[in-house]
């Protein structure tokens, strides 16, 4: 990642409205009604319910769902004590963060007070509001006092996050990194440098994961705590050092990890060499880290990096664990955040690690191949399966040791919600690729001489929606599995071009001379097509040697379209081939179709569109309810396009009255249910949201898909080829591995028929 200047964080934080977060009301607000109900008088039965049974304020306001970052600003990241107003950029920062990652909604304040009675006496007089506190960049010691009463004093989950946020995702860290230098945790040597909030929290959970308290030695700004120090707090005091050495610098020889929670820059190269074999070396102060990744990495091969930045691999930040863990002691009404909960975070965090990476986490990070390993020891930040993962095992533990008030009866489904509820799920696609990992299917990539197209490939294998069959030069595939350590077992390689495969390409040839012979194609022409992968896949499908066909990552989308109207040709009664977009909207997917084939569709291809799209919806378990949309509302024009739409309509209603499709109708007839109904009560889809539309052309599919995609930012998923008489399906040129993977899982579902 490009390096960041001092300007360009300025503007972000400057520009539009300033800072990063605001508030937005919930509920309808724009007739005097909304504001009697929202406001004076309706406000007032909620008021008195709550002061009957306090915890309806947990059914009545925002406070389940409300935590508080509050700092008083003495530890401000690694910047140290610049004031509670020089820290809000932190706290909106953290805001921000529990937002995105939890959607947890979060107040920041800070707090103008050192004092600890002064600090605690104020949070505890604003802690009705919030659901649960999170203590921020408070320094050491204080932060030890403050945290313990709080805990003490309050009934809604209290946590310092860079204590115990900390603790976490670096004992997570620390456990996989010792797995990977295969060392283990009671053997090891372990230096801290630090002995505020952060630091001492950490060392205390790595020793209640099996450290062993004579092995750590920590260093404070004064150098080694050991016997000789006077003046030490009492947190300090359980860590002093019976070793006689003195500086950080002594400490680090043969040590196996260094933790750094202190200030930037005081970790030298020489000291990192001086470590043992395969070291472990956490430097994670901010927002400068007590060794630069790129010097580590440099000082020695057999190291295990990790910083708190966001801009380099192996991030050590609590952001991967506060949102996750507030998450789960929210939803279940925990009234404390024990230890318990901390070590179930741990582990979840741990073992997502070792699973295999989404590919939204390679887009996201710009990179080919995410696996466990040296450079990936801990999952990324923008990882989507955090929260589901991490706040369920918090939860479960919350539950389990007894500090949830309320319960979670489903496991599976609190999972699938979250995913939800962050947008990390859809559920279309979800249903897609569970239909096709319920009998996967052999899938031809005529382009697997690509890194997108092998990766997807084996995505679909691992994830059983497909048994891929890589066409293209062995040798080149194999060179690009070995550099990209993919992992392609399993799935069969043809090198169409090779001499044994001559047979299967005359074979191929004969029967395609035979399709196309009347159509002008010689046997010999035929033969020869045999060497271009794109005709020979889709031969493989079209004789049965494989289900579904992959192209167009590399290959034109009218090319691929003519290939497949020649070797598949059409599904049984259709005249024509359909291209169908699916638009992921809040309210759901809507699909648009033709979006990519007719120009100029007639009435008939108007009417096989419209069955071709209704037996997709339903082979994706979803009741279609159809508009065909114009310019015009049922007859209301009665030339150009309106009277082929009208036509259409009349045949699709006279021979498949039990279509849900009606038309044809303006699309704003079709998008609001209540004006249409109103407007045409005669229509045949009264009191149904319309979830395809079908288009009187070309243009103006292909343009309404493209306006919603760019201009509402809607993903998209497609085109997608339809009516076919074999599944056979063309991805976009150059598209993105998650791209071929979905259609992958389409094609695999079109298959099974
Ligand atoms: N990556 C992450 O997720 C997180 C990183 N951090 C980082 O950890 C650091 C400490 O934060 P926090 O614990 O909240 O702050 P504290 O103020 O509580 O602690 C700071 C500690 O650093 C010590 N220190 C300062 N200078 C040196 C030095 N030259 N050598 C050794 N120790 C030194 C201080 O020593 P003394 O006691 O003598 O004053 C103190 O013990 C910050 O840089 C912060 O950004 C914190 C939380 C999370
Ligand atoms: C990440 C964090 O909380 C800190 O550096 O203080
Ligand atoms: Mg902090």
């Amino acid at each position: 990642m490009a390096k960041i200047t001092k300007k360009e964080a300025l503007k972000y934080h400057e520009e539009g409205r300033p800072g990063k977060i605001e508030v937005v009301p919930t509920k309808p607000y724009r007739t005097q009604r909304d504001l009697a109900l929202a406001y004076t008088p309706g406000v007032a039965d909620p008021c008195l319910d709550i002061e009957k049974n306090n915890s309806d304020a947990y059914r009545y306001t925002a406070k389940g769902n409300l935590v508080a970052v509050i700092s008083n600003g003495t530890a401000v990241l690694g910047l140290g004590d610049i004031g509670p107003l020089a820290g809000k950029p932190v706290m909106e920062g953290k805001a921000l963060l529990f937002k995105i990652f939890s959607d947890i909604d979060v107040f920041d304040i800070e707090v103008d007070a050192t004092n600890v009675d002064k600090f605690v006496e104020t949070v505890k007089a604003i802690a009705p509001t919030f659901g649960g506190i999170n203590l921020e960049d408070i320094k050491a010691p204080e932060c030890f006092e403050i945290e313990e009463r709080l805990k003490r004093e309050l009934d809604i989950p209290v946590m310092h996050d860079d204590q115990h946020g900390t603790a976490i995702i670096s004992s997570a860290g620390l456990l996989n990194a010792l797995e990977i230098g295969e060392k283990k945790i009671e053997d090891v040597k372990v230096v801290v440098n630090g002995a505020g909030a952060a630091a001492i929290a950490c060392t205390k959970l790595y020793i209640s994961l099996g450290v062993k308290p004579q092995n750590v030695v920590m260093c404070d700004s004064r150098g080694v705590i050991n016997d000789k120090r006077t003046n030490l707090n009492e947190q300090k005091k359980q860590f002093i050092t019976n070793r006689k050495i003195n500086t950080l610098e002594e400490a680090l020889v043969d040590a196996d990890v260094f933790l750094g929670l202190s200030v930037g820059g005081i970790l030298s190269k020489d000291m990192v060499r001086s470590m043992a074999k395969n070291p472990v070396v956490f430097a994670l102060a901010n927002p400068v880290s007590e060794i630069s990744y790129e010097d580590a990495m440099d000082a020695r091969e057999d190291i295990i990096v990790a910083t708190g930045r966001s801009d380099k691999p192996n991030q050590i930040n609590n952001v991967l664990g506060f949102p996750y863990i507030f998450r789960g002691a929210l939803d279940v009404r925990a009234t404390a955040i024990n230890e318990e909960m901390k070590i179930a975070s741990v582990y979840a965090i741990a073992n997502l690690a070792k699973e295999s990476v989404p590919e939204s986490v390679h887009t996201a990070y710009n990179e080919a191949n995410i696996v466990f390993g040296r450079h990936y020891i801990i999952p990324k930040a923008l990882d989507p399966r955090l929260v589901s993962n991490v706040a369920v095992a918090v939860a479960k533990a919350a539950v389990d040791s007894g500090v949830a008030q309320s319960k979670i009866e489903d496991w599976d489904a609190y999972s699938e919600e979250l995913k939800q509820r962050l947008g990390t799920e859809n559920q279309l696609l979800r249903t897609i690729f569970n239909n096709a990992k319920r009998e996967p299917k052999r899938v031809v990539y005529a382009e697997a001489n690509n890194f997108n197209v092998l990766k997807a490939a084996q995505i679909a294998l691992h994830d059983g929606i497909a048994k891929p069959i890589l066409l293209g030069n062995p040798d080149n595939i194999n060179k690009i599995i070995a550099e990209n350590e993919l992992d392609l077992e399993g799935a069969e390689i043809i090198d169409i071009r090779c001499k044994e495969e001559k047979e299967r390409r005359i074979h191929y040839a004969n029967i395609l001379c035979e399709k196309r012979g009347r159509k002008g194609l010689t046997c010999k022409e035929a033969i020869e097509k045999m060497f271009d992968r794109n005709y020979f896949g889709a031969m493989m499908v079209e004789n049965g040697d494989a289900d579904a066909f992959i192209s167009g990552y590399a290959t034109r989308y009218f090319q691929a379209l003519n290939i497949a109207s020649k070797v598949i040709g059409m599904e049984e009664g259709m005249k024509t081939l359909v291209g169908m977009n699916i638009i992921m909207t809040k309210k759901g997917p809507l699909f648009f179709a033709d979006t990519t084939v007719n120009a100029e569709p007639t009435a008939e291809s108007l009417v096989d569109t419209t069955l071709t799209t209704a037996r997709v919806l339903r082979k994706f378990n979803i009741e279609p309810v159809m508009a065909m949309v114009s310019y015009s509302n049922f007859g209301s024009v009665r030339k150009g396009s309106p009277l082929k739409v009208r036509d259409a309509i009349d045949k699709l209603h006279a021979d498949h009255s039990e279509l849900m499709v009606d038309g044809e109708m303006q699309m704003n007839f079709a998008l609001d249910k209540k004006l249409r109904d109103s407007t045409f009560s005669f229509n045949k889809i009264k009191g149904k949201d319309v979830n395809a539309f079908i288009f009187p052309s070309l243009s103006s599919g292909n343009i309404a898909y493209k306006l919603m995609k760019d201009l509402g930012g809607h993903e998209n998923i497609g085109p997608i080829l339809l009516g076919t008489a074999k599944s056979f399906h063309i991805v976009p040129m150059g598209c993105s591995v998650r791209e071929i993977i979905n259609m992958t899982a389409i094609a695999v579902v079109d298959a099974q028929g």
